[in-house]
């Protein structure tokens, strides 16, 4: 059989396993199930093969990210809260998915992340704290060490005891800097607190150098699909993967186990030709957080009253499918221009000066070296909130703790989502008073401009939703709900603040850094706030959320085995699954839990 299965006809009847969704976390864990060769796997994915210079190419990174080819690129409801508009959301549409065309940085949460996510499950916890998924990052990522002159000249700290070999997914370094990053790096050890962790795998927050999702010998990028997939499928004949088919839905018997799913060729919009293929063994959820909460709700497993309005039957009542959206913001503010700018070069000339961009496109093609081996970045500071704040976060954590929980969730969520969400409170207060978590990142990109600031912990809580006229072929209508609870507006006033302080250190002043936005003159809370609803976005393109790993009565969607509740035989290994963010952003994590939820797959036999 060839790789791909070329027609519908040849997909079997029965495998153990189907996978829905071949991105990021399905061609892991595809690859995982079939390497013993005793488990037939069928990945089933909307998007095709994919691998033009749009998805390959290191440089400037993420090329292909609003392209409709590679990427769902739909509008979202609009943000009642940042003024009534809307924005697109982009996720990655190939084989590979969003691991395809993302920005390439690799990092990992903070110790407290993965604590507090096992925290939720209370003295049941099991497997999912830093201790336990640590093994998994090792696991997911092959590390390689930077070039020893490249670490040694911009102070780079790593420390491969937190990374593994094994693994076809590389994080790997340029073999080029922007100078300035380090005049950058070195002014955040002028502010008290600010640590420089041993490596950005550590677990720890503070200012750090992290890797790209590279493959170091083509100078490639890393992705899911070169990685668990190119090579592996031809090879096995326990691996089927079939591309260009959307998934309808998950089908049940009586028992509420998963028999299988229903599929059609991407364009038809045909119900009654759907096809259905059986899983044995499991149906796997990898659609993605748009798309496996689409995927579930359509299939009966969501909240009774959204599946009443969109005519669906009930398999199970779970209000929190496609409830508990979360996303990192960014666009928040605080913008500067460095005026007296020393002579060297940065990122803008790769765009701005055409004499830089073909030197930089002659050493790459030469010696894949040089400019063109920075994706979009690799370093930046990811702070504590007492450290940005340390006269208001204290006010501001108690504040935001003393909020009844229901109060800024939609209306009439439920009291499940609600207790889910007071159990969040409650902990992300924690999370803004610690000293071992960050809430502020500055993503530095060595450049006269620098705005790329972004928001680790947003307390706004959004949704996923069917359409209720058409669950099947219209996109899930997506709202991030950003900057709907005030505490997120109280912590983004605090990073504007800091940003300024940052701006203002006296190792800063020689480069004539100027406020481009909101503008200096922008000073009271309210003014700033009212900014921020007419500038930021409120997404980075991290979504997680919409099948949470909770406990059912908190709202949950997946246990701690992540099989979905009320059913047999249906998992989510998804970033779906994350019940709220770490302090990073999110691809390393999603390799590592879909490591996990390999394992635990493999474990039920
Ligand atoms: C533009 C962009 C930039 C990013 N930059 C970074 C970064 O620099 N660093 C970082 O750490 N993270 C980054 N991320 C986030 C990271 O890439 C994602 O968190 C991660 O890849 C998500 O993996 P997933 O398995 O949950 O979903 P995906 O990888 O998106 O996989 C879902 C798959 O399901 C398929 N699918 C959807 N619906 C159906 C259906 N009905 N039937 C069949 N198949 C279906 C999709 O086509 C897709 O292939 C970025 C993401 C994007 C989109």
């Amino acid at each position: 059989l060839p790789t791909i299965l070329q027609r519908t006809d040849q997909v079997k009847d029965q495998y153990d396993y189907v996978i829905v969704g071949g991105g990021t976390a399905g061609l892991t864990v595809a690859d995982r199930l079939t390497e013993s060769g005793k488990y037939s796997v069928l990945v089933i994915e909307y998007g095709v093969f994919q691998n033009g210079s749009a998805v390959t190419t290191v440089g400037l990174g993420f090329l292909g990210i609003t392209d409709p080819a590679l990427s769902f690129n739909f509008s979202s409801a609009p943000q009642t809260s940042l003024g009534g508009r809307s924005f697109p959301v982009l996720v990655g549409k190939m084989l590979g998915g969003s691991s395809g065309h993302n920005g390439m940085q690799v990092h990992r949460g903070q110790k407290e992340d993965y604590d507090r996510w096992s925290s939720y499950f209370g003295s049941n916890s099991c497997g999912w704290g830093w201790d336990d998924i640590l093994p998994y990052f090792k696991k997911a990522w092959h590390f390689h060490p930077p070039n020893k002159d490249l670490a040694t000249q911009n102070g780079i700290k790593y420390d491969a005891k937190y990374w593994g070999t094994s693994s076809n997914i590389h994080a790997s370094w340029p073999t080029f800097t922007w100078s300035f990053l380090k005049t950058e790096m070195a002014a955040f050890g002028d502010i008290p607190g600010v640590q420089y962790p041993p490596d950005s795998g550590a677990g720890q927050p503070g200012a750090f150098w992290y890797p790209t999702s590279a493959d170091p010998g083509p100078v490639l990028r890393s992705f899911s699909r070169p990685g668990h997939w190119d090579g592996i499928s031809d090879a096995r004949p326990n691996y089927h993967t079939i591309t260009g088919q959307q998934v309808l839905k998950v089908l049940f018997d009586k028992q509420n186990r998963a028999t299988g799913v229903s599929y059609l060729p991407v364009g038809s919009t045909n119900l009654s030709a759907a096809l259905s293929v059986k899983a044995k063994k499991e149906v796997i959820m990898a659609a993605g957080t748009i798309h496996t909460p689409q995927i579930l709700q359509a299939s009966g497993v969501g909240p009774k009253k959204l599946l009443k309005d969109a005519k669906i039957d009930v398999v199970v009542d779970l209000p929190g499918v496609g409830a508990n959206f979360q996303d990192h913001v960014y666009q928040i503010g605080a913008t500067f221009n460095l005026n007296n700018f020393p002579p060297v070069p940065e990122p803008n000339d790769l765009f701005n000066n055409a004499t830089f961009m073909a030197l930089a496109q002659a050493e790459f093609d030469a010696n894949r070296t040089g400019p063109l081996t920075i994706a979009s970045g690799n370093c930046g500071a990811f702070l504590p909130f007492p450290l940005i704040s340390p006269s208001s976060f204290s006010t501001i954590a108690s504040r935001y703790e003393s909020q009844p929980a229901g109060a800024y969730l939609p209306p009439n969520t439920d009291p499940l989502v609600v207790a889910g969400y007071a159990a969040q409170k409650k902990a992300l207060a924690s999370t803004l008073r610690s000293k071992s978590s960050a809430v502020y990142n500055f993503f530095l990109r060595g450049s006269r401009n620098e705005s790329a600031i972004v928001y680790l912990h947003p307390l706004s809580r959004g949704t996923v939703q069917i359409a209720p006229s058409d669950p099947y072929f219209t996109q899930p209508t997506v709202d991030w709900r950003a900057l709907t609870n005030p505490a997120d507006a109280d912590v983004l006033v605090e990073f504007t603040r800091f940003t300024r302080r940052y701006w203002a250190l006296p190792a800063l002043q020689k480069y004539q850094p100027v406020e481009a936005a909101p503008g200096a003159n922008v000073t009271d809370p309210k003014d700033i706030v009212a900014w921020l609803r007419g500038n930021m976005n409120p997404s980075v393109y991290h979504p997680i959320g919409t099948a949470a790993m909770m406990p059912r009565d908190l709202g949950g969607v997946v246990g701690q085995d992540l099989l979905v509740y009320g059913t047999k035989g249906l998992s989510v290994v998804d970033a779906s699954v994350f019940p709220d963010l770490p302090g990073a952003y999110t691809q390393q994590t999603v390799y590592a839990v879909a490591e996990k939820a390999a394992d635990l797959i493999k474990g039920r036999q």
